[in-house]
């Protein structure tokens, strides 16, 4: 990352947003369908969804231990931290939602006495029929391990949701902006992301290290492809929300604004895109957000029919029922799309693509457990939300468990009924449309800027950029 010996040129040019249009790649989407798909439809819809308590607090644990290094790294500044909550704050904890018991899907809760009126059918001898169900404490402790071992192998992150340690954060109070977080300890996290957890071709691995080069990308099989796009694309939107809530100053006035002020650095976006900054690369870079978009979003259509069905207990029946419509209506649109990713092209051929599959969800695994060595709090958060939110979007695109047979064919494949152990947790649902939520927020900072880039070529004024360019 030595730019001091690299010439730079002036970046004052339009050409991050020239080359931001047309084909996607690797699907039939392309990036002008999705801007105004996004900013007219999803945005506004979803933004007003995060907001309501069901999805603001977010359980995690920030206190485990990276499992890979000693974790060196301090907050650059104040605005690194994080407020968490105590969990009596968090609506509905009081009615003991965290007692849920997982595997029973919420119509269930209601229908026991449906369930004992059963046994006192005619036809049926309860002597004879009877079933022993008894098991041991010793089996029962050996079958949940089984159970989590299921689990993981479905799982593509490790849930901080049954932790100890893990804490409620109200994601309103800490919002996803500029730390002050860069330097040898954020290297790390991305070099061995990409070095160690992404699948990079084989002619010449580190030629464009740590980024695989776009020209180098069909080299990879569309699964590696999709991998290491789904990466990019969040390392992006994460750079894109650090540029569209930078630091603007300490001070509002003459006060101390002990909150600081924060917008836009249309200075420091170029110097992270623009092609003259990038080696070319910017532009596919904002591409790959576009394509885990679609991704996160093809997997809301396929959960939708059970999403729809979940019951977003927050103990306030009027907010509930609100979230659930909100739900509706957004999943409404969302299957309106008519040019959804197709995931049914991914991992097919035997015993090949079953290996390829289990690598696949051990990588991602791995990039999981990587956030743990985050060296900055809000980061931290945000990168473990979004690395979650992405994770389950995996889980439910490429685990047999939520494929249907009943899909309708007409419907994009669009699954329609789903069994009891296809229920997301809690904070795998809030991840889920979290996520998405981030990266709908970063296509839409991009179209402010694209404008304020566009105000500053008709006033005829140079762009400096403040820092030096990403090789
Ligand atoms: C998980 C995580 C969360 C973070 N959250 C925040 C945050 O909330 N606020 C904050 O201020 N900082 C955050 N950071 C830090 C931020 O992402 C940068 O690492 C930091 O600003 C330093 O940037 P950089 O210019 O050195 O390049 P980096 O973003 O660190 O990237 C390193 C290199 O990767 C390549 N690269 C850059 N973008 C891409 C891409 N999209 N695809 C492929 N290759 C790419 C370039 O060669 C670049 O030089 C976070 C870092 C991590 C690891």
């Amino acid at each position: 990352y030595d730019t001091e010996l690299f010439e730079i040129p002036p970046c004052d040019s339009n050409a991050c947003f020239k080359a931001l249009h047309g084909a996607l790649g690797d699907c039939s989407c392309n990036v002008d369908t999705i801007d105004y798909f996004n900013n007219v439809k999803i945005f506004p819809r979803l933004q007003s969804l995060v907001s309501k308590d069901y999805f603001r607090f977010y359980k995690v644990n920030l206190k485990k231990e990276c499992p890979f290094w000693a974790d060196d790294s301090r907050c650059a500044m104040k605005y690194c931290h994080i407020k968490t909550c105590s969990k009596e704050s968090v609506p509905g904890y009081a009615n003991g939602y965290e007692n849920e018991v997982i595997d029973e899907p919420p119509a269930s809760k209601y229908s026991k006495k449906a369930k004992s009126d059963c046994s006192t059918d005619a036809d049926h001898d309860p002597a004879l029929g009877y079933l022993n169900t008894t098991i041991s404490a010793a089996s029962k402790y050996e079958i949940a391990k089984w159970k989590a071992y299921d689990d993981a192998l479905e799982n593509f992150c490790e849930c901080d949701d049954r932790d100890a340690d893990a804490d409620y954060v109200d994601l309103s109070l800490n919002p996803e902006r500029y730390t002050g977080y860069k330097g040898p300890s954020a290297h790390r996290i991305w070099r061995s992301i990409y070095q160690e957890n992404c699948f990079r071709p084989k002619t010449n691995p580190y030629e464009s290290f740590p980024y695989v080069l776009s020209s180098d990308l069909k080299n990879l099989c569309l699964e590696k492809r999709v991998f290491y796009r789904a990466i990019s694309g969040l390392h992006s939107s994460i750079n894109i929300h650090l540029c569209a809530k930078y630091l603007q100053s300490e001070k509002s006035g003459f006060v101390a604004s002990p909150d600081g002020e924060w917008g836009p650095n249309l200075a420091e976006f170029q110097n992270r895109f623009d092609p003259s900054r990038t080696f070319g690369e910017g532009p596919n870079w904002l591409k790959n957000l576009y394509f885990l978009y679609l991704l996160e979003m093809r997997a809301l259509a396929k959960a939708g029919p059970y999403l729809e069905r979940e019951e977003y207990y927050t103990g306030n029946p009027s907010e509930d029922e609100e979230t659930r419509e909100a739900i509706g209506n957004l999943l409404g649109v969302i299957y309106t799309f008519p040019d959804h990713f197709n995931e049914s092209l991914m991992f097919n051929g035997g015993v090949q693509a079953t290996t390829l599959k289990n690598e696949f969800r051990e990588h991602f695994r791995n990039i999981s457990r990587i956030m743990d060595c985050v060296g900055c709090d809000k980061c931290k958060l945000w990168g473990k939300l979004q690395t979650q939110g992405l994770g389950t979007a995996l889980k439910i695109l490429f685990s047999s468990r939520w494929n249907s047979p009943e899909s309708d064919p007409e419907q994009g494949r669009l699954p329609l009924r789903h069994k009891q152990h296809e229920r997301l947790q809690r904070t795998e649902i809030v991840a889920l449309f979290n996520a998405f939520g981030r990266l709908s927020n970063s296509i839409r900072e991009l179209e402010n800027f694209r404008n304020m880039l566009r105000s500053f070529m008709e006033n005829g004024e140079l762009l400096t950029c403040a820092f030096g360019g990403h090789v």
